[in-house]
């Protein structure tokens, strides 16, 4: 299939808009074309004899496709949160076109069957690349370490028990090595268990006022430092996930300045929100890490905008209803994130101008590209054909009812945003498009 996109307004690398026409073919970027050729011309000079599909992004912002390496899709185990299909379709509808899945299903996908199953309904669903973790231990139990290269074999990407901490150090020590051996990164959910019995929001504000127990931040910082040591041992790729404290950007900073192999990411809720913005006993405020104070939040930007954390992931993590209707204290940690994670960072970040829009479609593509090694993220001739479009003018309410996630768990309900993705291409075919959806309504 050939697809010409024309008009599209693309980043130089310098933060300036160039017009480029740009033609795919087989799967990649073949021409990347310069605004002021003639985009008619162009379409009979190459186009002869072949079908042609074309989109017009005039005015439209066009990007690699995002990638997110951190996201829950649930299957197999819990279809009755999300499946591979919605899932995919939901990261597709949020303008992204590779995500990294975590291995918190059940069964945990500790052994390579389970694995090749994601893989397989990944490729079944066909929206977006499907890149599984595998667990670091059975079960994500901490007890004992899963077969590292039968995991790798089946096409694990890296290791980690998200979800969990892994709480005895000899056994991270264990893994950390173990996966250095084999190139191979290993991905933590920093938490000390024993600090955090029974609480679900932070030690802050929130959890005074309403006579909650709260999540200390010593409880992610304790792990980051701990593994951070471990990682200047075995000289393992260790990356961080869902940094969430200023304790644990000042660990990393260290961990960086003397070459420690350290990498983290950050996500949308953790740099927009405080503990002092849930509204009241709502779970879908409840996630983990949890909202933190307003010193974290500008700890967790500052981070970002000098290269401590590297990456932005969503932690897309999809609940039914009935369970977030628990309350604040019994429902589960997570809310969804594919589809407001570009709009939302767009708004709060590049509108207000404390961003330039090149830093944020770097942070979620290029920059992941090159943490996790990864042949997308960029926009060339010879690149893989993942792109995305993105209106960065219209604006639009958050609206679950909409979201083609099974999760409706959002704090951002009724937030009016701007720069929501319009098309999204993967290996040069059309998986979703805001026109497709309006016109099926
Ligand atoms: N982030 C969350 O609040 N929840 C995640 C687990 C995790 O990412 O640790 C989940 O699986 O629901
Ligand atoms: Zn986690
Ligand atoms: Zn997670």
């Amino acid at each position: 299939m050939t697809l010409f996109i024309k008009n599209a307004n693309v980043l130089n690398g310098n933060n300036e808009l160039k017009i480029k026409h740009i033609w795919i073919e087989n799967n990649s970027i073949k021409h990347l074309f310069t605004g002021d050729q003639n985009a008619a011309e162009l379409l009979v000079q190459y186009g002869a004899g072949k079908e042609v599909t074309e989109i017009d992004a005039s005015g439209k912002l066009v990007t690699p496709g995002l990638i997110d390496m951190h996201v829950h899709l649930r299957e197999p185990g819990f279809e009755h949160k999300e499946t591979i299909a919605t899932g995919t379709a939901s990261a597709a509808k949020g303008g992204f076109t590779t995500i990294a899945c975590m291995p918190n299903t059940r069964p945990v996908t500790d052994n390579a069957d389970t694995v090749k199953l994601v893989l397989d309904k990944a490729a079944e669903a066909g929206s977006v690349k499907v890149l599984p973790y595998a667990a670091i231990t059975l079960n994500e139990l901490g007890r004992e370490l899963t077969d590292f290269t039968a995991l790798k074999a089946a096409g694990a990407i890296g290791f980690t028990d998200d979800g969990v901490g892994v709480q005895n150090a000899q056994m991270m020590k264990n893994a950390m090595a173990l996966a250095a051996s084999m190139d191979m990164p290993v991905i933590a959910h920093c938490e000390d268990d024993s600090l955090v019995v029974g609480a679900s929001v932070s030690e802050g504000e929130f959890a005074r006022k309403h006579g909650l127990k709260g999540i200390p931040n010593e409880s992610e910082a304790i792990h980051v430092g701990r593994d951070i040591l471990l990682a200047e041992a075995t000289g393992v790729h260790y990356h961080v996930c869902h940094v969430s404290t200023e304790q644990s950007i000042r660990l990393i900073r260290l961990a960086k300045s003397i070459g420690v192999k350290v990498t983290a990411e950050v996500c949308p809720h953790h740099l927009i929100l405080s503990d002092e913005d849930i509204p009241g006993m709502d779970a879908n405020w409840k996630m983990n890490p949890p909202l933190r104070t307003p010193r974290d939040v500008e700890a967790c930007i500052q981070a970002l905008e000098d290269g401590t954390i590297d990456i932005i992931v969503t932690d897309h993590a999809p609940h039914s209803e009935e369970e977030k209707a628990k309350g604040m204290e019994l429902a589960p940690f997570g809310i969804v994130g594919f589809e407001t994670a570009f709009p939302l960072l767009y708004t709060k970040f590049v509108k207000t101008g404390r961003w330039s829009l090149q830093m944020l479609v770097d942070r979620m593509t290029s920059d992941p590209a090159k943490v996790f090694r990864l042949p997308t993220g960029r926009l060339e001739q010879g690149a893989p054909a993942d792109l995305t479009v993105i209106d960065l003018e219209t604006e639009q309410v958050v609206d679950p009812t909409t979201f083609a996630t099974k999760g409706k768990n959002t704090p951002f309900t009724n937030w009016t945003l701007q720069g929501w993705p319009q098309t999204t291409i993967v290996d040069g075919q059309v998986v979703w498009s805001q026109e497709a959806t309006a016109s099926k309504a």
